[in-house]
């Protein structure tokens, strides 16, 4: 198992955010993590990230418990994520943005440009060329010298993958990539992470975008008020009577309304 939530819950003051969630996460799969708004999926992408430390539970990552690691060190371990909400560097160049992702795994910071050795010229020559080895992948190479912020929306969001790659993840978080996404934006996400799934990249995805979804995963875990209501396949998900009541359902009726 590349990842393990073993009885996972997080409160937030009153707010049961998660209670007790627990599934596992084979290596090179496609793993869904869907529910209603406020299920606690965000969450869980910042329990396993450790923006938040988990109110009891523990999270293994590759055989090693990494519960309350740095979120720097996690992210070195080789779990890196998107964010519901664009991060980019909106000043800086699609090159650059996605060459500070791949600052993350190199030996100097940033901005320790002053001083510069050989060693550290070498290194960002590297970074450069992996950066742009990335925006061929993504389909943005022809775009590396734009602004991120002169960027379409969907390529923002293709950047921001190409970004969390540079770090070169074993496991990959997406956090609803395909929202605010056209159809044929969404038909080039599902193409680009199912090409990352080949290069041997376990890729865990919150999405609410259920044809995709169900395209995409081999397996899904459902959540509703923070407890787990169902796991298995996308055909198990959507024939399972809880999960049709507190969710699939509805998604229907809000899709007809
Ligand atoms: N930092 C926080 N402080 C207090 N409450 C929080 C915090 N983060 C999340 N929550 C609460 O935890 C619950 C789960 O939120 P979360 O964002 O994980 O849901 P979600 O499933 O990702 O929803 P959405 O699909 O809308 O993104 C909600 O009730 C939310 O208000």
């Amino acid at each position: 198992m590349v990842l393990e939530i073993k009885n996972v819950s997080k409160n937030f003051g009153g707010i049961h955010a998660l209670r007790n969630v627990s599934f596992s996460i084979k290596q090179g799969e496609i793993y869904g993590l869907i529910g209603p708004n406020g299920a606690g999926k965000t969450t869980m992408f910042n329990l396993i990230t450790n923006i938040f430390e988990p109110s009891s539970g523990e999270i293994v990552f590759n055989d090693e418990n990494i519960t309350g690691l740095k979120s720097h060190k996690i992210t070195e371990k080789g779990i890196c994520r998107t964010y519901q909400n664009i991060r980019l560097f909106s000043q800086m160049s699609a090159l650059k943005n996605v060459m500070v992702g791949g600052h993350s795994r190199s030996s100097s910071g940033v901005f320790s440009s002053v001083f510069r050795t050989k060693a550290q010229r070498k290194e960002e020559q590297e970074l450069e060329k992996n950066a742009e080895e990335l925006l061929k992948l993504v389909g943005l190479f022809e775009n590396k010298d734009l602004l991120a912020e002169n960027l379409a929306y969907g390529q923002q969001r293709r950047l921001e993958i190409a970004r969390a790659l540079a770090s070169k993840p074993k496991l990959l978080l997406l956090d609803e990539p395909a929202a605010g996404m056209n159809e044929k934006e969404t038909d080039s996400l599902y193409d680009l992470i199912k090409i990352i799934q080949s290069k041997g990249i376990t890729v865990l995805i919150i999405e609410h975008d259920m044809p995709l979804v169900m395209k995409l995963c081999d397996r899904i875990a459902v959540l509703n008020f923070g407890e787990k209501l169902a796991e298995g396949t996308p055909y198990e998900i959507q024939n399972n009577e809880a999960v049709i009541e507190a969710y699939l359902g509805k998604e229907e009726e809000e899709e007809i309304a």
